[in-house]
């Protein structure tokens, strides 16, 4: 399972950040795509490269294949599954912009410099399922946008494209984000506050310490219960100044939901875990991620790379 989070360090940069949980990794690096790189959008979707865009992904036959990245601009955006809800279109539809599933995130990153401007190019997106080779078939996503002022959740359902307004930031897996934003009413009793002392007969009755009004916030890997829990631990983090501060919630954040080998079996019986956790800072431009064998965390900053180049680099 995959969760992501959005936030802002208050002086209008944008963090951006996932975990991606699966049994195992694609080979996936860091890929760098400078603005002078050709897309080979298959509708033409993304005619240029107007935002050179750094994040997490694979490069197959010259194609860079996000699975998150962010811009120059300060926009970002990642794939989370989206199984049994994502539903694309079968093919191109006459007038519409047609995204292939698998560039929607570099047509996010490569075309827009806010959320704003991504939400009105929406109103004619339909996604397309459109594999890059048959090697890699489209994979049945959501996705998680963000700037510096808020994020947006996309969906493609069976009804239509859907854009929701993501006021938490967060960002799981199935269902939609409508069901698991409703589910937070089921959570309104939790609080970081210490709890009064209690009587309750003759007894008095004092906590246990502090964390206990959080008694209630679902501990399990599943998506609705990892959407509560980040959501619960991403709006009592305090806003944090400087880069490295926010590098630290970032991770601290995503480590709550992060997936632990030989907790939780997929159907095949091979275990999920968080294979990487990636986050992009707007403030420099870096990408930054650790993976499940080597938690050190590790960063390649945009201003590094050969930026006038016409081919995706695998930083
Ligand atoms: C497996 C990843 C999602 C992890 C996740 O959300 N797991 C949830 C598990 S569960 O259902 O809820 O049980 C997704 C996220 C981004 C995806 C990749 C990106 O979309 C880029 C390409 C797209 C190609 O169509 C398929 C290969 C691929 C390289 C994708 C492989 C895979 O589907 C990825 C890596």
């Amino acid at each position: 399972m995959c969760t992501g989070i959005r936030f802002s360090d208050g002086q209008g940069h944008l963090y951006l950040a996932r975990n991606l949980d699966w049994t195992s990794g694609y080979g996936e690096r860091v890929v760098v795509t400078p603005t002078g790189y050709r897309p080979r959008s298959p509708f033409g979707a993304v005619p240029e490269v107007r935002h050179a865009v750094i994040g997490m992904g694979i490069v197959e036959d010259g194609t860079p294949l996000y699975f998150d990245c962010g811009n120059d601009a300060g926009l970002a955006v990642a794939g989370l599954n989206f199984p049994g809800y994502a539903r694309y279109a079968p093919g191109p539809v006459d007038g519409a912009t047609n995204v292939a599933a698998y560039e929607l995130p570099f047509w996010v990153a490569a075309r827009f410099s806010t959320v704003d401007e991504v939400e009105a190019a929406l109103r004619d997106v339909v996604v397309v399922d459109r594999p890059v080779d048959e090697r890699y078939p489209s994979s049945l996503l959501h996705w998680i946008i963000g700037d510096a002022d808020r994020a947006i959740v996309l969906e493609q359902t069976a009804d239509g494209l859907h854009v929701h307004d993501d006021d938490v930031d967060v960002l799981a897996n199935q269902p939609g984000f409508g069901w698991h934003h409703e589910n937070l009413r089921n959570y309104l009793n939790v609080s970081p506050e210490f709890p009064e002392e209690t009587v309750l007969g003759r007894a008095k009755l004092a906590p246990f310490g502090s964390g206990s009004h959080m008694r209630g916030v679902p501990g399990d890997y599943s998506s609705p219960s990892r959407f509560v829990r980040a959501a619960y631990v991403h709006a009592h983090y305090p806003e944090q100044a400087s880069e490295e501060e926010n590098v630290s919630r970032a991770f601290h954040t995503l480590q709550q939901v992060a997936m632990v080998d030989g907790c939780a079996a997929m159907a095949s019986g091979e275990f999920e875990r968080t294979i990487y956790t990636g986050l992009f800072s707007s403030r420099t431009s870096t990408y930054y991620w650790n993976t499940y064998e080597d938690p050190a965390v590790r960063s390649v900053a945009l201003a590094d790379q050969a930026l006038d180049g016409t081919e995706p680099i695998l930083a």
